[in-house]
């Protein structure tokens, strides 16, 4: 099976603030995660995250462990969580079938030797996005909807932030070693997401923008709340944000997100806010 791997490195915030438009966006966005019976990876040394998208059409698309992370299985020593953007799919990991719709989660616990991925139907494929952690346990696969997920609403339609968030792959939801993932979705005429923004030099995070109306974009901000820079991204996009960045977008028009995190702890309150007239 197909694997394209790219391998990102960790950068400093005082170099981060020479780069131009177009380092900035080589070092920072995942700009394609979806083919056609391809696994895409982009492994990042910001907490040794692997952000990637897996699209099964006509085959079943397995797993595969990559020479960088010189194992004998993906998930020898990761775990690995799943979120599903597009129609219907499948994830069997070793031998068990989960059937993961649209907008649904799968965790994938560490030790799981054999994932394949299947589409239900090839002309509306499922579109799988993933984060994978190194973790240093064993916790039980889980598939996780929205009705097992925290659902949380914030911001109002005045400040154009109205959005709900689903927190799926997350502590108090399921266990996980690091990894903690969810999904929010704006409201129509709402195009803010996660303002006030905020940093957590304790977590990594990526951001993956979808369901963004065709010839619209988000403008993704990043970088120490004084010294911010913006990415311009499209549909179906990722995004990685190093500890010291803090992250947030605004869109030419209503869009959904996933976000996930990894690092030193698994509380999701553990943030420190930035008032809007603070920002540089
Ligand atoms: O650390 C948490 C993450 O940045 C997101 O969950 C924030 C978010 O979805 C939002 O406010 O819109
Ligand atoms: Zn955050």
């Amino acid at each position: 099976m197909p694997t394209e791997f790219e391998e990102r490195f960790a950068s400093h915030p005082s170099d981060y603030v020479n780069y131009d438009t177009d380092r900035l966006r080589e070092e920072f966005l995942v700009p394609k995660l979806f083919e056609a019976d391809t696994v895409r990876l982009t492994y990042t040394h910001v907490d040794r995250m692997i952000v990637g998208g897996i699209m099964p059409v006509e085959k079943t698309v397995q797993l595969e462990t990559v020479e960088a992370l010189r194992s004998e299985y993906f998930l020898e020593r990761r775990e690995l969580g799943l979120i599903n953007i597009g129609g219907s799919g499948t994830v069997e990991v070793d031998g068990k079938v989960h059937e993961i719709g649209h907008k649904e989660a799968l965790y994938v616990g560490r030790g799981s030797v054999d994932v394949k991925l299947r589409s239900a139907d090839k002309s509306k494929p499922a579109k799988f996005y993933l984060n994978s952690a190194p973790a240093h346990c064993a916790y039980p696969t889980v598939k996780v909807t929205k009705l097992e997920a925290n659902v949380m609403e914030r911001g109002a339609s005045e400040t154009c932030n109205q959005r709900v968030i689903n927190q799926l792959l997350v502590n108090g939801v399921i266990q996980t070693c690091q990894l903690q993932m969810g999904m929010t979705e704006l409201a129509p005429g709402s195009v803010w997401n996660t303002m006030p923004a905020h940093t957590h030099s304790r977590r990594m995070e990526a951001y993956m923008y979808f369901n963004v109306p065709e010839d619209q974009a988000v403008c993704h901000f990043m970088g120490p709340p004084q010294h911010t820079r913006t990415l311009w991204m499209h549909n179906e996009q990722a995004v990685i944000s190093p500890t010291w960045s803090l992250h947030s977008g605004v869109g030419t028009a209503n869009y959904t997100f996933i976000w996930g995190m990894a690092g030193e702890n698994l509380d999701y309150d553990d943030m420190d806010f930035v008032q809007p007239h603070e920002l540089r």
